[in-house]
């Protein structure tokens, strides 16, 4: 069923078909790659060891690589990573400025909220914010369907439609199956999905659902304390039954940006209307008169909360983008530092 074509495989690097794999997990520097038949142990090669190398650069989950298959029995070498046409980024978690990458060629992401807990909308506006900014097509997925009566269900699709403007909302269940299918209909074959979300709302479960059996282990709810346990650790890539690719990431509690400026448009299209309709071109839509977006706030065309997050998002992006820009500055000055020392000692050396 599975291989290079169907696994999303589109022949344009240049690269000898024998030599390509999609990397399946990661697990800090041991791969697991499939080049649609057999899978590999991989690990990196000697070029990425430099120390200029950027997180960006280190092969993710889903990404394809060129691979060197060694002659021991199912062992590799990846030589290259492959350009990306997709890739989910954010802020590593810590204090360090550095990106990390949730997966690579994704072509649906998958926003997954249980229905039986309290919905975020404001984490699904993020999610939807760096889907766009991935180059993905997001979808948001409701959960545990089976949990929540009708009215629950369309109180919550409504609510998730204000923030989610032009992006697919299905409602499933796990459990009984219900709306599956549609969601099938979305995942063909050769498309990769990936399912993000916090921990417990289901995704590990619905992975199972899909392939049939259990590939992913999942743990009840313990019924003392009734909160999920904890289960995926580590990103990995499933195959589906339909030749389709699925990737469970580990429960996200936050979300923290790293870019997303380009995806803004998309994500506030409504928001973004607004700001032109409105007749100031350099208006700061505070207390001028006559302020388009001040009218749609009076009238409630558009929410107080949006509005708010629209901007807060925007501040983040360019506050992260002047962090980012300070680290580059400081890694530049040091480089140069240990560049003048050693010409410094070279010519101390010579000098003798
Ligand atoms: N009733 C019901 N329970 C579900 C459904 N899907 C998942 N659950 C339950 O929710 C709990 C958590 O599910 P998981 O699939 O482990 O959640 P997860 O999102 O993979 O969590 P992490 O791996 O921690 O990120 C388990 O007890 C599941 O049995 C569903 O459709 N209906
Ligand atoms: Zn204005």
């Amino acid at each position: 069923m599975h291989n290079l074509e169907t696994l999303g495989w589109k022949n344009e690097f240049n690269v000898d078909q024998e030599n390509v794999a999609r990397i399946l997990t990661v697990q800090k520097n041991s791969f697991r790659a499939s080049d649609g038949e057999l899978d590999y142990q991989a690990h990196l090669s000697g070029r990425f060891l430099n120390e200029s190398t950027s997180p960006l650069d280190f092969p993710a989950v889903g990404d394809w690589v060129e691979v060197q298959k060694l002659s021991e029995e199912r062992k590799a070498v990846i030589k290259r990573v492959l350009p990306r046409a997709s890739q989910f980024v954010r802020q590593a978690a810590g204090e360090r400025t550095d990106p990390q990458i949730v997966a690579a060629n994704i072509d649906i992401a998958f926003i997954v909220n249980s229905l039986n807990h309290d919905l975020n909308v404001r984490r699904i506006e993020r999610y939807i914010l760096l889907a766009y900014d991935s180059g993905a097509m997001p979808i948001v997925l409701l959960t545990k369907k089976d949990q929540a009566s009708e009215d629950e269900i369309e109180e919550a699709i409504s609510s998730v439609k204000e923030v989610a403007i032009g992006v697919p909302i299905l409602a499933i269940s796990s459990l009984t199956g219900d709306g599956i299918e549609e969601l099938m209909n979305h995942l063909t074959t050769g498309k990769t999905g990936a399912l993000l979300g916090s921990s417990g709302v289901g995704k590990s479960t619905l992975i199972n659902a899909i392939v049939g059996y259990e590939v992913q282990e999942t743990k009840g709810i313990r019924e003392d304390d009734s909160k999920g346990r904890h289960t995926t650790t580590h990103r990995e890539m499933f195959m589906l039954p339909n030749g389709a690719m699925l990737i469970d990431t580990p429960g996200m509690r936050e979300i923290q940006l790293w870019d997303g400026e380009s995806a803004m448009e998309t994500t506030f299209q409504d928001v973004e209307v607004l700001e032109k309709e409105c007749r100031f071109s350099d208006c700061a839509h505070k207390t001028e008169p006559g302020c388009r977006i001040q009218e749609a706030l009076g009238t409630g065309e558009l929410s107080e909360e949006r509005y708010a997050s629209y901007l807060k998002l925007q501040r983040e992006i360019a506050f992260e983008k002047r962090k980012q820009n300070q680290k580059a500055k400081l890694e530049e000055k040091s480089k140069w530092k240990k560049i003048s020392k050693q010409q410094k000692d070279s010519y101390k050396y010579r000098a003798r």
